[in-house]
């Protein structure tokens, strides 16, 4: 049962949401409610899917009452083990330790920071990482700590691998649960991938699959399209492949520049990344091979 460490005698009237996956039978639904009403639990929001690719069953539930975290594991261990379920449970209010990673551009850092400060994205951000200095002034100005880590290709100095350790070591010191690459314009190794699998966001420029890698922008305006868009997905050892948690698109015409389409994609991408950084922090994502089911 994967859940952040909090005080698990606690009474659960803040608020608990409950995420499971498992095989889809019969009496999944009945089961789970029956044992949250074993401890008197009110529910505020239910969803479920049943994926026919997969034959997973995906269920996420909100709700509180006067229970404690142990009494409510207590009910839901036997639904666990009967259906063979991948289940977390976590508090409803708690923020996600969030470290940001950016490189030059600072649209969608700064959508992210600014959303963070107005209370409209349920994270913290204990640090920002950059592979370059431009962005520093912007961290300064919300109060966020700032480490940067440059990135030197084929170099002993500096080198890609030293980079990843030293992120990985500010995982560890700042205890953080997830990292947003904002605009990072570094592709991360493939171990760092599988250590942050399920747990690292990236917004890419582009309608994927379209326009994968670096300069979306200009081979969106080399091919002449009439939509672009932004991309929100987890990011994994296969560049922009990873599964897709939102999207957004803009029209397009024939009579602009590619920087006029670089303007138009800064307007999507920072919402497009907000909402999949909000939706991941509430629990709403939950992963279904390599795509994701989505209760927003
Ligand atoms: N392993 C992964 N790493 C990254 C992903 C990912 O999905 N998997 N997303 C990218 C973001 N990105 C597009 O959104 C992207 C960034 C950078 C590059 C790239 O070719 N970078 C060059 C260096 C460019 C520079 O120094 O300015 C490189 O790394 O050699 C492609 C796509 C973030 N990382």
């Amino acid at each position: 049962m994967s859940s952040p460490s909090s005080p698990t005698t606690a009474a659960t009237d803040q608020g608990m949401v409950l995420t499971l996956s498992c095989p889809n039978q019969k009496g999944i639904v009945h089961a789970v409610t029956g044992a949250l009403l074993e401890v008197e639990a009110d529910i505020t929001e239910s969803q479920q899917f049943d994926s026919p690719d997969t034959g997973t069953f995906f269920m996420r539930v909100e709700f509180h009452g006067p229970a404690t975290r142990d009494q409510v594991q207590s009910v839901l261990d036997p639904v666990r083990e009967r259906f063979g379920m991948e289940l977390g449970l976590w508090e409803a209010t708690r923020r996600t330790r969030t470290l940001v990673m950016c490189s030059k551009d600072g649209r969608t850092l700064n959508d992210l920071l600014f959303q963070q400060r107005a209370g409209t994205l349920p994270i913290e951000i204990p640090v920002i990482v950059s592979n370059h200095l431009e962005l520093q002034s912007m961290a300064s100005f919300y109060g966020v700590p700032f480490v940067h880590i440059p990135v030197v290709k084929d170099s002993t100095i500096n080198s890609k691998e030293q980079a990843e350790q030293r992120l990985i070591d500010l995982v560890r010191q700042y205890e953080i649960e997830l990292v947003v690459l904002a605009r990072y314009m570094q592709v991360l190794s493939d171990d760092l991938c599988r250590s942050l699998e399920g747990r690292a966001i990236n917004i890419h420029h582009s309608f994927l699959p379209s326009f994968k890698g670096a300069r979306p922008y200009h081979q969106a305006h080399d091919r002449g399209v009439k939509l672009i868009g932004a991309t929100a997905h987890y990011v994994t050892a296969d560049l922009d492949e990873g599964p897709i948690i939102e999207q957004e698109v803009q029209r397009v015409t024939h009579a602009q520049t590619t920087q006029d389409l670089v303007n138009r994609g800064r307007e999507v991408e920072g919402a497009t990344l907000c909402r999949a950084v909000r939706w991941h922090a509430q629990h709403r994502v939950l992963l279904d091979g390599h795509r994701t089911v989505v209760f927003n």
